[in-house]
């Protein structure tokens, strides 16, 4: 069984690296989506595998490093891409939440990423 927690946090960024004249290499702000997925078997008891507000929980101290702040500023964050960041969230979330089984971001309502630890 799989379940979900979905987050969405407002935040700027640029991209250092896109092609010379790229529109991303220009300041611009998103409403990130956020997924955290986790991955196990039902309790049979609760009847869940996990409450969604310990997720929550878990995830608060990440989320407040993201939300309205520059993600360029974030140290392994240099290069704001939602692949990096996706990477980025997983290192910080797996060691805290073992049963952690993928990432997506969602930058803007038509382009987003997965991220399932390698
Ligand atoms: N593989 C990636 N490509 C792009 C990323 C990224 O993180 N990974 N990021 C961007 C920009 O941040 C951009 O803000 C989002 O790109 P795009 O989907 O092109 O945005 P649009 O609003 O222009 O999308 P449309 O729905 O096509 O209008 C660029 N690429
Ligand atoms: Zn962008």
């Amino acid at each position: 069984m799989e379940i979900y927690k979905e987050f969405t946090f407002e935040a700027a960024h640029r991209l250092p690296n896109v092609p010379e004249g790229h529109k991303c290499a220009r300041l611009h702000g998103h409403s990130f989506l956020v997924r955290i997925f986790i991955a196990g078997d039902i309790d049979p008891h609760t009847g869940w595998l996990m409450d969604f507000s310990e997720v929550k929980k878990i995830f608060a101290p990440i989320y407040d490093q993201l939300d309205h702040h520059y993600l360029n500023d974030i140290p392994g964050l240099e290069n704001p891409t939602s692949e990096n960041l996706a990477i980025w969230i997983w290192k910080q979330l797996k060691p805290r939440l073992n049963a952690l089984s993928q990432v997506e971001i969602r930058e803007t309502c038509t382009s987003g990423c997965i991220y399932k630890g390698e």
